[in-house]
């Protein structure tokens, strides 16, 4: 969340009591309930395992719901019945993930604290895969008034477990909101029956992860689990970073975008000198124009296109560190090396496509049973040698795109 967005009201109508008496929620109980919240019914529908408490301390639709036993350390959410019930239905995840030796916290130059490789830990290994110790849906953290806020945030506090009640305060940040602040991720959770929702997902010892413009670490959202991936070699003593802003921007656009985070950037990308910085601009200007280029001449049949392009634009991703974006970019050169039939080129690129897919979209990622058939097999392919597609030209084109999955996160300050 960006300054500026606690200012949008309207949604939840509680009013300020101070101005209109309106009451707050736990005024309006009789004096004889220790409950301040009026509690909502589920309808069966959405109703939750017996191991879940809630819902409670209702503000409008969005309620606490808790399970000290749930994931990681242990879950408190404030959301919609809706929301609660396909989060806690969602298919779990458990991926190999490195020792937790094989990192630790430390204090960063101009950072604060982050997280430091104990050892090398080499190109996709798992680095940490975490449930959220608090989710939150965006609208009440946005809008619910600061009184309300807090007593709903209390309640939540209280409602974890011990382990994930300490990590989560050990958090930077003064208060309660600004740990989530600070700290949460956005996530959309939703289903095929359901609209995806924007919620706040706090997961605390991935948190400690500063960030970098060039990071050395992807992470992905798989429904609600957090998963963290190396993105290249990481040799003992480099600190591991996630980017919290989408990369290929200018330092113009980056600067920006990390203010209003909050914080100057310190990172390795943002402090090359000006020679460096002007060069690193003209790249990413470069891949932008390229990839538009190539996308215009394969929506138009592909007649102009030549595979030295696509070659170019991995070059340029590699020249400019964007190890944890190459998914897309290999998946379209092994496609155009294979369609104009160089063989090499194709397997090699495709190789590379694979190992990407599976870091940045994990295991299940939708084109890799297509790349892997490319690398094995590139004459068996239905792209080989095909050079211009005329009939349905977007169709064959279309990459897996972003989503892969029922979450998908944007740092969510
Ligand atoms: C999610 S926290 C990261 C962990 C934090 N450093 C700590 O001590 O817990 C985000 C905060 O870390 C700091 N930070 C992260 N990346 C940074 C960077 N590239 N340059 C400067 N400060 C950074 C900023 O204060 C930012 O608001």
């Amino acid at each position: 969340l960006k300054p500026g967005d606690e200012e949008i009201t309207g949604q939840i109508p509680l009013g300020d009591p101070k101005v209109d008496g309106i009451k707050l929620p736990w005024e309006q109980q009789n004096d004889n309930t220790n409950n301040p919240f009026p509690d909502l019914e589920l309808e069966d529908e959405y109703s939750l395992p017996p191991s879940w408490q809630g819902p409670s301390h209702c503000v409008g639709e969005y309620c606490l719901f808790s399970n000290p036993t749930f994931g990681t350390d242990g879950i408190a959410m404030v959301t919609t019945p809706q929301s609660a019930w396909i989060s806690v239905n969602f298919r779990p995840v458990a991926d190999k993930t490195v020792e937790s030796t094989a990192y630790s916290v430390a204090p960063i130059p101009g950072k604060g604290l982050g997280i430091v490789a104990n050892r090398l830990i080499k190109k996709g290994e798992i680095i940490m895969q975490r449930t959220p110790a608090v989710m939150i849906h965006s609208k009440p953290h946005v809008e619910l008034q600061p009184e309300v806020r807090e007593k709903v945030y209390e309640a939540m506090i209280n409602a974890l477990s011990e382990t994930a009640r300490e990590k989560f305060l050990a958090q930077y940040g003064d208060t309660v909101r600004d740990k989530i602040d600070n700290n949460a991720f956005r996530m959309f959770v939703g289903d095929d029956q359901h609209e995806h929702e924007s919620h706040l997902g706090s997961f605390p010892e991935i948190a400690r992860i500063n960030h970098d413009c060039r990071p050395n670490l992807h992470y992905r959202l798989t429904n609600i689990t957090h998963t963290t991936v190396a993105v290249r070699d990481i040799p003992a003593g480099e600190e591991l970073t996630i980017s919290y802003i989408y990369g290929q921007a200018s330092k113009k656009t980056r600067t920006k975008e990390l203010q209003d985070w909050g914080f100057n950037c310190s990172c390795s990308q943002c402090t090359l000198s000006g020679f460096e910085t002007a060069a690193s601009d003209a790249r990413v200007r470069e891949i932008k124009r390229l990839e538009k280029e190539i996308e215009d001449k394969m929506t138009k049949g592909g007649k102009e296109i030549k595979p030295e392009m696509a070659g170019k634009l991995v070059q340029l991703y590699l020249d400019e560190r964007l190890h944890a974006y190459l998914a897309p970019t290999y998946t379209r050169a092994a496609l155009i090396y294979s369609m104009f039939g160089n063989e090499e080129k194709a397997r090699e690129l495709a190789t590379e496509a694979v190992g990407a897919l599976t870091r940045e979209y994990g295991a299940h990622a939708k084109d890799i049973p297509s790349m892997r058939q490319l690398a094995e097999n590139p004459k068996g392919h239905w792209s080989w040698g095909i050079k211009v597609v005329s009939e349905e030209p977007k169709k064959k084109w279309k990459l897996g795109g972003k989503k892969q999955n029922a979450t998908e996160t944007v740092k969510g300050k």
